[in-house]
């Protein structure tokens, strides 16, 4: 398969389906496994409309698919509704997208330069 695209769907490479009950998570396969440039990250993201209707998310979002992970690509959801909710396999249950992560040097300081901002921050500004 050669596509180019900004995100491709992910499916459920269940052999049978699976059922989450409220308030639990499973780790999904997807069926696949990828090598992507040493600078990239493939982002794991869930599906507005699985959200929406049925309160199914990812847990950990956006879920981080490292550069030189070379495993099954899974997808941790979790049903936040209040009915069971039944995965089929091929069901397209999150979207993934690429993104390129820069490099850093951290470096250790005594003092950080001055902004108007400060340490001001959650909500310090109102609501
Ligand atoms: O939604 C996800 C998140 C992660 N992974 C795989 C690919 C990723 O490269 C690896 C590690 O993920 P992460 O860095 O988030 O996990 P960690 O908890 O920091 O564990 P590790 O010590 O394995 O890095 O697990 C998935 O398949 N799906």
């Amino acid at each position: 398969m050669s596509e180019l695209a900004a995100g491709f769907d992910v499916h459920a490479a269940v052999s049978e389906p699976v059922l989450l009950e409220p308030g639990e998570r499973k780790l999904i396969p997807t069926g696949f496994a990828m090598a992507m440039p040493a600078d990239l990250e493939a982002q794991i993201r869930p599906r507005s409309g699985l959200a929406f209707k049925h309160g199914i998310t990812c847990l950990n979002t956006p879920g981080t698919i490292d550069a030189d992970y070379r495993g099954e690509v899974k997808v941790l959801l979790v049903n936040l509704g209040t009915e069971a909710f039944t995965i089929e396999r091929g069901e397209r249950i999150a979207q993934m997208l690429f993104q390129v992560v820069p490099k850093v040097t951290i470096e250790e300081v005594d003092e950080l330069p001055e902004t108007v901002r400060g340490a001001g921050g959650f909500g310090h500004t109102g609501v």
